[in-house]
């Protein structure tokens, strides 16, 4: 465990001086013991906003809380387990919580825009390339853009389900400086917060650090993903360039304001292509492509696109551009990457080389199965 040292702390400068910060909050910030929004919660974040906002700062907001704020309305106890009623809680309560934005930022006399997002639009380039428009004309007009996810139409295969991962691709969409995720616990601790002997992790975390910190699958009752989408998250925006502060809403001014609260990931990369992150942490994948052995080795160790000769099998229901699982001869997998036919184009191909398409099937036959541009590698767990 580390202290705290100096240079931790002028790490945390840079939450003061950033320019652009994109806030998460999650529904276990803005819910209330009945698992319903409430609103005096959401208020107190957007007094710190505003303030940062006066302060000359720009802020985009992702906020969770429409399934939530769905549940009054329609008569729910709890969080539906079910897609399609958690669509209808979640385009029911959208437009209240949007409202209650509305109404809290008017207080500072300032505007919000919503937007809502699905994974193809943070990921597939035409979509990308608009939701980057929108957002940068919305803060350049002073508005506060309040996004969550698209949930009453996004489909199991478009959807991130919790707005962590969400969260860090917009802050490589809108370049932000550093990203705040906001939740119920007030840092990272070493396991479970309610098991017996979790410890609080030190105020600033490595990359390297993150090896051996254990994670529980399912986050509060009305959260999803709990501290495992909050981590891929973190390695999400790291890996591209920018630092988290993850902490409780509470804390959220202090944060802000550069102070020791909550956990501090320092950021490990250089801005990185979005659609690899997405493919490393976020993807899920529609089908599965087995590899011989000279395919791995010249992907693993060549960095060389997929071609089809190098295949001896096609697993799923597939679209050409959907994500899909690269494995090995064994069945272990090696990479993951961005198919460019559809499923039921492939098996007439495996194992022919390229010219030998070209020459009985035509030219754009000859392309590759996935392109190195869009496969990323995927180490082993030891
Ligand atoms: N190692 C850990 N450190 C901190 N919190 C953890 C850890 N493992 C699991 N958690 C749980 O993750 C929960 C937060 O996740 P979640 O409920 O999804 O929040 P949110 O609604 O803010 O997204 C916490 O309530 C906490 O109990
Ligand atoms: N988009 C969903 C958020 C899903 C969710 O619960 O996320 P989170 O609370 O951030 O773990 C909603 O608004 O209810």
């Amino acid at each position: 465990m580390r202290g705290v040292t100096v240079d931790a702390l002028q790490d945390r400068q840079q939450l003061v001086s950033a320019s652009r910060v994109v806030v998460k909050i999650g529904s276990s910030s803005l819910t209330g013991p009945d698992g319903r929004l409430a609103p005096e919660r959401l208020n107190a974040l957007v007094d710190v906003l505003a303030a940062r906002r006066a302060a000359g700062g720009q802020v985009v907001l992702v906020s969770s809380g429409a399934i939530a704020a769905g549940l009054g309305p329609l008569g729910l106890a709890a969080r539906p387990r079910d897609l399609a009623t958690q669509q209808a809680a979640a385009s029911v309560g959208q437009g209240l919580l949007v409202a209650h934005y509305t109404a809290a930022f008017a207080r500072y006399g300032l505007q919000v825009g919503q937007v809502l997002l699905t994974a193809d639009d943070t990921v597939r380039r035409v979509h990308y390339r608009n939701a980057h428009r929108a957002l940068t004309r919305l803060l350049d007009l002073g508005i506060v853009p309040v996004i969550n996810e698209n949930d009453a139409v996004a489909t199991d295969e478009i959807r991130f389900g919790d707005n962590d991962r969400l969260a860090a691709l917009v802050s490589h969409l809108v370049h932000a400086d550093a990203l705040l995720l906001l939740s119920d616990v007030d840092s990272l601790y070493t396991g479970p917060p309610s098991r017996d002997g979790s410890r609080r992790i030190a105020s600033v975390v490595h990359a390297q650090d993150l090896e051996g910190i254990d994670v529980a699958s399912r986050g509060s009752a009305v959260g999803t993903g709990g501290m495992v989408t909050k981590l891929e998250s973190v390695a999400i925006a790291t890996q591209s360039g920018v630092p988290v502060v993850l902490t409780s809403a509470a804390q959220a001014a202090q944060a802000l304001d550069g102070q020791d609260v909550g956990t501090w990931f320092t950021a490990t990369g250089r801005r990185t292509s979005i659609r690899r992150l997405w493919l490393a942490h976020a993807a899920n994948t529609r089908g599965r492509l087995v590899l011989d052995a000279g395919a791995v080795r010249a992907v693993l160790e060549r960095g060389t696109s997929l071609l089809p000769a190098g295949v001896t099998g096609v697993e799923g229901a597939f679209e050409a551009g959907d994500p899909v699982e690269l494995v090995g001869p064994d069945g272990h997998l090696v990479a993951r990457g961005l198919v460019s036919y559809d499923a039921d184009e492939v098996p007439p191909l495996l194992g022919r080389s390229t010219s030998e398409l070209r020459a009985s099937l035509g030219p754009g036959y000859d392309r590759e199965l996935v392109h190195r541009d869009d496969l990323v590698l995927v180490r082993r767990r030891r």
